[in-house]
């Protein structure tokens, strides 16, 4: 089982690198990669494993995360509504998205990233994203709110996008308005 201590930490090289295109239909191992990442973060919300592993609470988990240099990722979510998202997917892309944005009020965090960053992540508020899930179907999912924000910062990771790249410092926004 996936544990902290294959979560690769900011400073690493691969959190920094696009991830390659994973080649379909996935291998077994792939499949066992992105099942085992599924696993990880089901088990980091569950109070009991979390503690006994002392894993860090998480709703998602990218394939760069555990030093893995493709375009997959793992989700476990449940949003507003009280809907569950939970899945891995291959190959995830957005394929529109609105032009309003959103963001998690209290900022963002990320399992690779062991400090605490201040600062509001723009995102959009609604993605559709396709891509193919663990039993090999390719999904289109139409997304808002939190797990549509979740979704974002996993695709960042298979870009080399950290959460707080997007952070606006206060100089930038104060240059745009003086320009
Ligand atoms: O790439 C994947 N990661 O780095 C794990 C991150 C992914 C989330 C960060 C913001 C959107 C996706 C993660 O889950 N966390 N980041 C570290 C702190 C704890 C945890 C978290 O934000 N939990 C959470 C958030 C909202 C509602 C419920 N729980
Ligand atoms: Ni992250």
């Amino acid at each position: 089982m996936l544990t902290m201590k294959d979560i690769v930490r900011e400073g690493d090289p691969v959190l920094r690198k696009v991830a390659e295109e994973v080649s379909l239909p996935a291998s077994d191992s792939d499949k066992k990669t992105l099942q085992d990442m599924l696993d990880f973060v089901i088990n980091s919300q569950d109070p009991e494993i979390a503690e006994k592993y002392q894993l860090r609470p998480g709703v998602g988990v990218a394939a760069p995360q555990i030093g893995i240099s493709k375009r997959m990722f793992a989700i476990h979510v449940e949003d507003e509504n009280g809907q569950l998202y939970s899945m891995g997917l291959f190959n995830p892309k957005v394929v529109s998205h609105s032009i309003e944005e959103t963001h998690l009020d209290g900022g963002e965090g990320c399992l690779s990233v062991d400090r605490d960053i201040p600062g509001l992540v723009p995102r959009y508020s609604r993605i559709t994203v396709k891509g193919t899930n663990l039993e090999g179907e390719e999904v289109t999912l139409r997304l808002k709110g939190l797990v549509s924000i979740v979704f974002q910062h996993e695709l960042d990771h298979l870009n080399g996008i950290m959460f707080y790249d997007r952070i606006e410092g206060f100089t930038d926004k104060l240059k745009k308005e003086l320009n």
